[in-house]
């Protein structure tokens, strides 16, 4: 069907920018805001629900929220100790909170009063972490909520001429806002926006459109999450002929595709997850929580996502002192110290063509190189991992990863080798395969 505001553009963006962005396979996110002083707890109750709900949760209304601004003193902020984290942690990139659900903005906006400027230092947070991350050569990408509990025009839906006319006004500061950031901060790379599922934002598409235009308008290349994007029938994500709208399929929250399922091989996509079960900002409840991922669970979401061809962005939540936990800081020693020695299989790579999923790991192959990488994250029982080839496909040789040592392999049959692997190994456990064809 024609469409005014549906995709911008067909097919994947093959510009450097975005090339950049899909070899960098792996982002850190990062949720700070007002909610990361409560930490889910209100007048001596606490929520179990995200922190960053908080408001919702407790029944807070905006003037009460706005009353945790004195106390955003953030003594423990280091955006060089922040940049030095996500590069120990072999983040290639960092997506950023600059005004979540609640409307407080991290960096001096003139559009508003509810912003960093009023905070006891008055740091602008988002200017500084900018800096700090693209300094270590990180690329930053700026988390926006359309979604807006603060501002008094924001609506959830339109029933009135009214409220047509308090969104409309909204938008409009929204969009102002917008262009602000890109303006102040012209070297981040991408806008990763959120808070767009209500029947308000849904019937705005062309202000969806506008926003995409504009913004790379003003930062050429930049690079925009699906999940801003409404077509002028409210389709999401997809427009109305199911062509993807933005830059990549952000759909994926807390949750990823199948291991098996190729489809999404079609389109550039990232998930975002949370290290707890469900929060994004700080939460006290997480520190003695039983129940957030193991670092290792997180490791193999990173595998099986690449494996699929899309990226992988892992939320942090820090502190309201500005300060990490120490669940947080063992997640980033355990994926630092492994994609140090094993990152060939993640930077750089997507899908292996023609392997499928063989259950006791993942496949990766390097975009550039063709290389096939067999990953490992369950060791059966016999020890033995056997590996089902594409047709007409040889394994000239293996070598781990990790240590460039040759990793000895029988051929069972035409179809099948076989790797006897030590059961006391440390997984994920990464071989390269110099495979050749067969001209049988
Ligand atoms: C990236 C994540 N998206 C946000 C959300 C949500 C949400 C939660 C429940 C129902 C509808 C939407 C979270 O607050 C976090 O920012």
């Amino acid at each position: 069907m024609p469409l005014m505001y549906g995709a911008q553009s067909e097919g994947r963006r093959d510009d450097e920018t975005m090339r950049r962005f899909r070899h960098d396979r792996f982002g850190q996110f990062i949720h700070w805001g007002l909610y990361s002083i409560p930490a889910g707890s209100w007048n001596g109750v606490t929520y179990d629900y995200a922190a960053e709900f908080l408001p919702q949760s407790a029944g807070i209304g905006p003037a009460r929220w706005a009353g945790l601004v004195d106390d955003f003193a953030a003594p423990e902020f280091d955006p060089e100790a922040w940049a030095s984290l996500a590069a120990d942690l072999g983040a290639r990139y960092v997506t950023v909170t600059a005004k979540h659900h609640d409307g407080f903005c991290l960096w001096p906006s003139s559009l508003t009063d509810f912003t960093v400027a009023a905070t006891p230092r008055g740091r602008d947070v988002i200017g500084e972490l900018v800096h700090a991350y693209t300094a270590r050569g990180i690329a930053v990408h700026l988390y926006y909520s359309v979604l807006d509990w603060h501002h008094p025009d924001w609506r959830y839906a339109i029933s009135s001429s009214q409220d047509e006319e308090a969104f409309d006004r909204y938008l409009s500061y929204a969009g102002e806002q917008l262009r602000e950031l890109a303006t102040r901060y012209p070297n981040v790379r991408g806008f990763w926006f959120d808070g767009t599922w209500d029947e308000s934002v849904k019937a705005n598409g062309r202000w969806s459109w506008e926003i995409e235009c504009m913004l790379k308008r003003l930062i050429p290349g930049a690079i925009v999450n699906s999940r801003l994007r409404a077509d002028e029938h409210g389709a999401r994500h997809r427009d109305s002929n199911g062509a993807l709208m933005g830059d990549y399929f952000s759909g994926f929250e807390r949750r990823l595709p199948d291991p098996w399922d190729r489809t999404v091989t079609a389109e550039d996509w990232e998930a975002c997850v949370t290290i707890p079960q469900n929060s994004w900002g700080y939460h006290a409840g997480a520190e003695v929580a039983r129940t957030h991922k193991h670092p290792l669970e997180l490791l193999e979401q990173l595998v099986q996502a690449v494996s699929l061809g899309g990226n992988l962005l892992l939320n942090f939540g820090p502190r309201g002192d500005g300060s990490f936990a120490p669940f947080e800081k063992d997640v980033v020693h355990t994926l630092g110290a492994w994609l140090e020695t094993n990152g060939a299989c993640i930077y750089g790579c997507g899908p292996a063509d023609g392997w499928d999923y063989p259950g006791w790991g993942y496949y990766t192959a390097d975009a550039e190189t063709g290389a096939v990488y067999a990953v490992v994250t369950r060791i059966p029982v016999s020890g033995a991992i056997a590996l089902q080839l594409p047709e007409r496909t040889r394994v000239r040789n293996a070598t781990a990863v990790a240590t460039g040592r040759p990793v000895p392999f029988a051929v069972r049959d035409d179809r099948t080798v076989r790797f006897e692997v030590d059961r006391a190994s440390v997984i994920p456990l990464a071989f390269a395969l110099e495979v050749e064809q067969r001209d049988d």
